[in-house]
């Protein structure tokens, strides 16, 4: 959005963007508020579009009226925030990541639920694609910094996801129960252990709440983390955050398979939202077994590894050894024992030297359910770079991302199995950042985010 929010016709007041203190000439705090899109939209998801129209008659020209009178286009770029389930583990991947692991630095339960509460607001606004707090960016006092920070103001919603979910720091630090949450700690809420060949950073690593922030726009996702740190201010600060590019997961069958950045296509064996049983055996979580995890039935434990990929090694690796390291075709995806991108691996096959196809090694038949008592996760992760690492290579690698029923039977044994025997992970990849997160059921209206564990 332009400095005037209705189109070209309405100039902005002079001074609106110097940064000049004072208001400008003829204007009152109160006069100097102008209704934003964003907040149009808002407006009418309230009152509908002639409340919308009676309240903003006072600012509007002839044709902005008009426009704000006619009932407005259903937004594809919206995805709900309330629902029995939260948003961002069975959407549809979106192609930017934003996620953000938050320390929780005041001692106070009333707080604690405050935040939520205000985060809760703000994550429902941000995700319908509107601005965060009552005055937004531009319409509030002008002596006072703005509620909104602002750069989302011309975007749309983006598919924005905002998915909340809880460390076990939350719960007990030092041996003690932080915020009267005695016994809520799910037992699946485990702490990792330490996998071989972990070179994990502290300063990449747990956090008492993470927020994954997932939309089709970069700036999208970024405002979202930003505005939600700055609403935290003084209850939470950011311990670490992740951005992520491109995803290497596709959760959907309506989804092409991307890629990831050893250029093979990404998540063709992964869960779907469409394998609705499947999710209910493998990542939704039940109510555990004592009656204070039971805030947990319906959410599901996400975990992040910040994984590390010596790419540049990579690419002075024969397309042959690429292609049996992971077990697939590089071009088509397709399992090496013969088919196409979905065809499902065959591990018997065998060629002409007697060995099987699908080496015993490759990443493929390691993961696969088969190997791992029948067990399988929905798979979110993306790319990402952070600069350079002072030695001459990229800091590249994959923010993996997965949502399982229970990390003890569906994330440990997998990644141990990996760690010691998988050579894609023994060579090329290195594990710099980790967590794992109690993400709650979703939120229903008029309520907050993990709302159950404080009942
Ligand atoms: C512990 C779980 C997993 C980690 C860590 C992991 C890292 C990782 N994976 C790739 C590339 C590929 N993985 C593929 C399949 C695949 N990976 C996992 C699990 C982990 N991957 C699973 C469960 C599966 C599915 C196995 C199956 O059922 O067939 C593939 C093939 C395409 C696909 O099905 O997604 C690729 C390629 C990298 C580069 C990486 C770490 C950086
Ligand atoms: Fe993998």
């Amino acid at each position: 959005m332009s400095g005037c929010p209705f189109g070209g016709d309405q100039q902005a007041p002079a001074g609106t963007h110097s940064g000049a203190s004072a208001a400008p000439a003829g204007t009152s705090d109160g006069d100097n508020r102008r209704l934003s899109r964003r907040g149009l939209l808002g407006l009418a998801g309230v009152g509908g579009a002639g409340a919308v129209a009676g309240i903003a008659a006072g600012l509007l020209g002839h044709d902005a009226l008009a426009a704000a009178a006619a009932p407005p286009a259903a937004d594809d770029s919206v995805i709900p925030f309330f629902g029995d389930r939260q948003a961002g583990i069975t959407t549809a991947a979106q192609d930017r990541l934003h996620m953000a692991a938050f320390d929780v630095t005041t001692d106070n339960r009333a707080a604690l639920i405050e935040l939520l509460k205000d985060w809760t607001a703000a994550a429902e606004a941000m995700t319908a694609g509107r601005t965060t707090g009552t005055t937004g960016a531009v319409d509030g006092p002008y002596d006072a910094p703005p509620e909104d920070t602002g750069e989302a103001l011309d975007l749309n919603a983006g598919r924005l996801t905002i998915t909340f979910g809880f460390g076990a720091s939350l719960f007990e630090k030092d041996g003690k129960a932080r915020f009267g949450l005695d016994g809520k700690r799910p037992d699946a809420l485990i702490d990792l252990p330490h996998f071989p060949g972990d070179a994990l950073e502290p300063a990449r690593t747990g956090g008492d709440i993470v927020v994954q922030a997932c939309a089709d726009d970069p700036q999208v996702a970024v405002h979202a983390i930003r505005n939600l740190a700055r609403i935290g201010f003084g209850k939470a600060r950011v311990r670490w955050s992740q951005l992520g590019f491109g995803r290497t997961s596709s959760t959907s069958r309506a989804q092409q398979t991307a890629r990831n950045l050893f250029g093979f296509k990404d998540g063709t064996n992964n869960l779907k939202a469409e394998d609705t049983a499947l999710l209910d055996e493998h990542v939704w979580a039940g109510a555990g077994s004592r009656a204070g995890e039971a805030w947990m039935e319906g959410g599901s434990y996400l975990v992040s590894r910040r994984i590390r990929m010596h790419i540049e090694i990579w690419d002075r690796t024969s397309l042959r050894e690429q292609e049996g390291l992971i077990g697939r075709t590089k071009g088509e995806g397709a399992p090496l024992s013969g088919g196409k991108e979905f065809t499902a691996p065959d591990f018997s096959v065998k060629g002409n030297d007697g060995e099987p196809l699908i080496a015993m090694d490759a990443h493929v038949r390691l993961a696969h359910a088969d190997q791992n008592d029948g067990v399988r996760m929905l798979r979110r992760g993306y790319n990402y770079t952070d600069g350079s690492d002072g030695l001459g290579h990229l800091d590249a690698g994959l923010f993996f991302i997965a949502f399982v029923k229970d990390p003890r039977t569906h994330y440990v044994p997998m990644q141990m199995t990996m760690a010691k025997e998988d050579v894609l992970a023994l060579e090329y990849l290195k594990h710099t950042g980790s967590g794992l997160f109690a993400v709650p059921p979703g939120v229903s209206q008029g309520g907050f985010v993990g709302e159950g564990l404080f009942d």
